[in-house]
């Protein structure tokens, strides 16, 4: 039996032709599916049918989807994280300039010239206005990061190629970021230090209990008169009363962003794109290629692989069948699962257990394939989220 794919956002084709469609049926609906494909589709519980395995987000942000609701049914998320991450380097360089001259002010005015038909006269009125849109150079200025994963190392890379002063701020860098990160980076102590040292400050970080408003008065209240704020994380991350009251005190130049809000759409201190950050070919083919083949790891070995709510576990496949259970992390589950298989004359052939918070997974090879009621046994074990017989490796 094909699995199939509901995909709830346009996917690069690149990534879907991943998946072999003898194996894999895909389509945008599907009654009973197998696994979820989408970007940032707002995803309710009420959309993840009973039958979905596992959950595939082409990009790097999961605030969309209800994690805590799919780790209570035993539904791993993967993410597609650094797939994108170019990208949005990309954009923040614009936004650093977009923030320092006159390039959109000056593109909207020149856009109302067009009754000006005399190429001298034009460009006489071109000379003579030119003045209202003067800017100033980022080489020599200080950019803060908040966040030094995958898209704030590379920015603070980019910005340091372009002649800036960057310190970062990241209180829980994984070890591989430290590494990509460049030693001229300076660290700052704290949020507060950050703000009030940066003339621009970037935000790269998730959004998450613990960061949603994190930007709020008392930081925007420590920045130095005419700094820059960009935002191409999330907008959550920014207390919005916050913001504005910042931007009107004239202490906070600009907000340069690419969540549009109705409250500050208009603004003249603010310049705002419709979510772009992601939107380039190459992003879109890497975080569906990534995507893809994570998914399709899983469904056919269970195999865990960038998942934002399941350890990460990967097992070399042997010739018979494979079980995969997600049980509650406590003592004694899995001896429990041993005893019904030996109960069963399964001998297993390999194994590997894994924890992440509150959830365990494990995968077992076995030497014979499971009954239905052998599985059904496993499934009744107290602390048992769910049990999965996966095939035998498909070639
Ligand atoms: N605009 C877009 O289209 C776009 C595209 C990609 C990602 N994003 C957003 O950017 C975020 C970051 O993406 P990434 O790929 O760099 O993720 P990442 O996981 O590689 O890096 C995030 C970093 O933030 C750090 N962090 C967590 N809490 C923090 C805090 N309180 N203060 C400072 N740092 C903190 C983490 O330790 C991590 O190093 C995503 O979660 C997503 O919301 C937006
Ligand atoms: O978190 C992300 O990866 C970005 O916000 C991109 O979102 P998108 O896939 O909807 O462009």
């Amino acid at each position: 039996m094909p699995f199939k794919l509901l995909t709830l956002n346009a996917i690069s084709v690149k990534g879907l032709d991943r998946l072999p469609r003898d194996s894999y049926e895909i389509a945008s609906e599907f009654s009973a599916p197998d696994a979820i494909l989408l970007r940032s589709h707002k995803l309710q519980p009420t959309e993840i049918a009973p039958s979905v395995l596992a959950i595939g987000r082409a990009g790097a942000g999961t605030n969309n989807i209800p994690i805590d609701y799919c780790s209570s049914k035993g539904i791993p998320v993967f993410n597609s994280p650094g797939a994108n991450a170019n990208a949005v380097k990309e954009l923040v360089a614009a936004g650093l300039l977009l923030g320092s001259r006159g390039i959109v002010e000056g593109v909207q005015w020149v856009n109302t010239l067009t009754d000006h038909n005399d190429k001298a006269a034009l460009n006489t009125l071109l000379e003579a206005q030119k003045k209202q849109f003067k800017g100033s150079e980022i080489q020599g200025r200080t950019l803060g990061v908040v966040g030094l994963g995958a898209i704030g190392s590379l920015v603070a890379d980019m910005a340091l190629q372009l002649g800036m002063n960057v310190i970062g701020y990241d209180p829980a860098l994984s070890v591989e970021a430290a590494w990509r990160l460049s030693s001229q980076v300076q660290r700052a102590e704290n949020l507060s230090s950050l703000f009030a040292r940066s003339d621009f400050i970037t935000l790269h970080l998730p959004v998450l209990d613990s960061t949603r408003d994190l930007v709020n008065a008392e930081l925007l209240g420590a920045v130095k008169p005419g700094t820059k704020l960009l935002n191409f994380a999330r907008q959550e991350i920014v207390h919005e009363e916050s913001l504005i009251a910042a931007l009107e005190s004239g202490n906070l130049a600009a907000y340069i962003a690419d969540f549009p809000t109705p409250a500050l759409i208009g603004r003249t201190d603010v310049i705002l794109m419709p979510h772009i950050g992601a939107s380039t070919d190459e992003a879109e083919d890497n975080c569906a290629i990534m995507a893809a083949e994570q998914l399709k790891d899983f469904l056919e070995n269970g195999n865990i692989k960038n998942s934002v709510n399941f350890p990460s576990l990967s097992l070399e496949r042997t010739a018979g069948c494979r079980i995969s259970v997600t049980n509650n992390n406590v003592p004694k589950i899995l001896g429990s699962v041993l005893s019904v298989l030996a109960d069963a004359d399964i001998n297993v052939a390999d194994m590997l257990n894994k924890s992440r918070g509150e959830l365990a997974y494990n995968l077992i090879d076995v030497e014979t394939c499971p009954d239905e009621s052998t599985l059904a046994r496993i499934q009744s074990i107290e602390g048992v989220v769910n049990v999965r017989l996966i095939g035998p490796p498909r070639t």
